[in-house]
């Protein structure tokens, strides 16, 4: 039975990360200066845009990869503006990481224990209490089984990272990212080089994530998938967000429009144009 109701209105829902006057300057280029931004809890939010609208430095500066010029934000009713990623990640708020070449000449296995993350202490754990380090240790490779059993991925947890296929490595991003057992999940362009084949598999284990009761914010591209499993649509352009809501409402919405055909960059919103142009001339 699912943790939420993901039919309900997610505009309505009680929002799980709230952000305010957020504001990032690179060498006067403003790059991010958004007034309000909500994340409802429980729901799927898509997080879109033409490129260069500041997608990618908003979650960095979300996730605490990144400070910004200015603004604040909070996670579960918590302020986290000041803390740095791994502080905010063992608050529960965790974003997936592409497989860089370090991480590729690493096990599957080892990819994922990294995911666990340090856990306050640890070091001087290891070293003074080296039984519960090892408890400790077992308990996250065993964790590390199961996901990687989930994600179809248990048959090559001794290979290198770098051998799976493109969309084997979105599963992997995913499923390491999981081990930090997050309530805000935030990943950024799952689909990204995934063959068709994988594709819906990988958009079925989100959608399973946010029936487990995990939030989800995502940035993305293809507005198929958007359309698919979003509950909910945040648009940037130029640093902004220009329109929020239900999918349909806001991928159909002037300004959102507008802002796709400037940049000349996705034919499946102008199908969506020429879609509407027709519905009206059938009216
Ligand atoms: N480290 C940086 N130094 C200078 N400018 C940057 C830096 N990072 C981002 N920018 C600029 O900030 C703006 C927003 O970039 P950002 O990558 O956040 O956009 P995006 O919406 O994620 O784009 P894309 O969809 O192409 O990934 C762009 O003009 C970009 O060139």
């Amino acid at each position: 039975m699912p943790a939420v109701d993901p039919t309900a209105n997610p505009t309505a829902a009680e929002p799980i990360l709230t952000a305010d006057g957020l504001v990032r300057r690179f060498n006067g280029l403003v790059a991010v200066d958004v007034d309000h931004l909500e994340v409802p809890r429980g729901r799927i939010t898509a997080l879109i845009g033409p490129n260069g609208a500041g997608k990618t430095t908003t979650f960095n500066l979300l996730a605490g990869f990144d400070r910004p010029d200015e603004g604040r934000w909070s996670f579960d009713g918590r302020d986290i503006h000041h803390l740095p990623a791994h502080r905010i990640a063992r608050l529960g708020m965790v974003r997936t990481f592409q497989l860089t070449r370090v991480l590729g000449r690493l096990s599957v296995l080892d990819n994922m224990l990294l995911g666990a993350g340090d856990q306050p202490g640890e070091q001087l754990r290891r070293a003074l209490l080296p039984w519960t380090w090892r408890a400790a240790r077992a308990e996250a490779t065993e964790r590390a089984h199961e996901l990687l059993a989930r994600f179809t991925l248990d048959a090559k947890a001794g290979d290198l990272a770098a051998s799976l296929s493109g969309g084997q490595r979105k599963l992997l991003e995913m499923a390491r990212a999981l081990m930090a057992r997050p309530t805000l999940l935030m990943l950024d362009e799952p689909m990204a080089g995934v063959n068709p084949a994988l594709t819906q598999s990988l958009l079925d284990h989100v959608l399973a994530l946010r029936d487990e009761g995990i939030t989800v914010l995502f940035v993305e591209h293809d507005m198929h998938v958007v359309k698919h499993i979003a509950d909910h649509v945040i648009v940037m352009a130029d640093g902004r967000v220009i329109a929020e809501g239900a999918p349909r409402e806001v991928l159909t919405d002037d300004r959102v429009v507008d802002a796709y055909l400037g940049s000349h960059h996705d034919t499946d919103l102008r199908q969506i144009i020429a879609a509407r142009a027709a519905e009206r001339s059938a009216s």
